[in-house]
């Protein structure tokens, strides 16, 4: 591959970083370039699908790392413009390819199990290579930089071989079989949710706690990343699929909730909160939806997320975000109460500074957001690590991105997985109904790793 006249200009203008940018014609199957990145490179990888599948982001090892990102949101913003900023790009420079893929923790000052590794305090890189995937056009990016002249046609042809070997047959992961598969301190958790419900009845400020329990997973041979991506793909409709792999770390889930995305002029959010199971036929389904549709407990959990986002977000967008009864969100088996929410983005309100005010929202943090953080702070054993914290990509030179929550989610490293579920814990919750509501949570993980799904 020769390198193009264009970027040696660019060099001699001063430009020392790059994104050349190169349409491709209809691949097969984007997440090939994903699965291919296992067992390579520095096992730095990202994959990223929305819903309706009209965007797929995979991202592969790391140009530029945030290790640790400063939960000073203002600071945060200021590092990744640095970053990008004067990047070069063949292609009008919004559209660049200096994407920071990843997510923040859910609470940095908790410490998180050793299985999280450096991903337990958040993580963000640019990626070498980000392919993209825009409703049916496909893109390769290809990101470098060059201080030196001498070295421009050497980085240059680095990240074409990187891309080249991306091309090649993905590896088959060895066969795997369960060694073990462990609820954690199912009793404690139990304990917890009845003593969780009584300081809600007596404390005049607490409303709601999202409590979060943890499901342990051993199997012979490593857990193959790739193998878990497929099955979510498979089987999990209606979700967002991710997967961030940091040095052999992990973490993947397919989560309902959309924090926010960002395009040029919009925020657009969802509340989504309050659950039961799906129906094993159309009629149960169906009536089951219409039990969660009229239930109180899971009205009143689902209002305090409405009335948080409406309120946060209401300063970030232009207009008062329209009231809307809540609706029902299908996946394979759960339903939830489900409200859309979009806006005009009000002049100078950044995209990442939305996300911090949001984040945790009432459907992963409680009511109110400060006493609620406290106490599963000292209540629950470990830190969350990425679990329920902002997981996407952010593209700061045009600020426009998606976080979504991270939950459905496990954290894997070997031959071990982490997975983890919560519920918005009200004064009238049960704890027996609460535990049955998170089993129900483990399933699409426990079934994308392979493990056993009580009935
Ligand atoms: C915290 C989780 O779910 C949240 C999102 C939707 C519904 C929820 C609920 O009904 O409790 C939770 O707030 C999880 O799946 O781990």
């Amino acid at each position: 591959m020769e390198l193009p006249l264009e970027i040696k200009q660019a060099y001699r203008m001063g430009k020392r970083k790059f994104s050349w940018i190169e349409p491709l014609d209809k691949i097969e199957s984007i997440v090939d370039f994903f699965y291919q990145g296992e067992q390579k490179y520095n096992q730095t990888r990202f994959f990223w699908e929305t819903p309706d599948k009209a965007l797929t982001l995979v991202g592969i090892e790391p140009l530029v790392e945030i290790l640790t990102p400063t939960q000073d949101e203002q600071l945060l913003r200021e590092e990744m413009q640095k970053i990008t900023k004067d990047v070069w790009c063949n292609y009008p420079k919004e559209q660049n390819g200096y994407f920071f893929l990843g997510g923040l923790p859910f609470d940095k000052k908790k410490k998180a199990k050793k299985i999280w590794g450096e991903l337990a305090s958040g993580y963000f890189f640019i990626p070498k290579i980000l392919i993209k995937k825009i409703q049916d056009q496909y893109f390769v990016a290809y990101n470098f930089q060059c201080h030196d002249y001498e070295n421009l046609n050497e980085k240059w042809q680095e990240v074409h071989q990187l891309f080249y070997r991306l091309q090649q047959e993905p590896v088959e992961s060895s066969k795997s079989h369960m060694l073990e598969q462990k609820e954690l301190r199912v009793s404690e958790w139990l304990k917890l949710v009845a003593q969780t419900v009584q300081e809600i009845k007596t404390s005049p400020v607490l409303n709601k706690v999202v409590l979060a329990r943890e499901l342990a997973i051993r199997k012979s041979q490593p857990i193959s990343l790739n193998e878990t991506v497929k099955q979510l793909l498979r089987e999990q409709k209606n979700t967002y699929i991710f997967a961030l792999e940091k040095d052999g770390h992990k973490f993947v889930g397919a989560t309902p909730e959309r924090l926010l995305c960002a395009t040029e002029n919009t925020f657009a959010t969802a509340c989504v909160a309050g659950s039961i199971a799906r129906g094993k036929n159309e009629s149960e389904d169906f009536r089951l939806g219409q039990q969660l549709l009229e239930d109180q407990k899971n009205q009143q959990e689902h209002q305090y997320v409405v009335r948080y986002i409406e309120q946060i977000l209401g300063h970030y967008t232009q207009e008062a975000l329209p009231k809307r009864p809540a609706i029902l969100l299908k996946n394979q088996d759960i339903q939830h109460l489900f409200v859309p929410f979009s806006g005009t983005r009000t002049e100078n309100a950044s995209f990442l500074e939305a996300v911090f005010a949001l984040h945790p929202t009432p459907a992963l943090g409680g009511v109110p957001q400060g006493s609620a953080l406290e106490w599963i702070s000292k209540k629950e054993s470990a830190g969350r690590g990425m679990y329920g914290a902002p997981i996407g990509w952010i593209q700061p030179q045009s600020d426009s991105g998606e976080f979504v929550v991270a939950i459905r989610s496990a954290i894997i490293r070997e031959n071990q997985a982490l997975l983890y579920a919560g519920c918005g814990i009200v004064e009238d919750s049960i704890p027996k109904l609460e535990q049955e509501e998170t089993k129900i949570k483990f399933r699409p993980m426990l079934r994308a790793i392979g493990g056993e799904i009580e009935c």
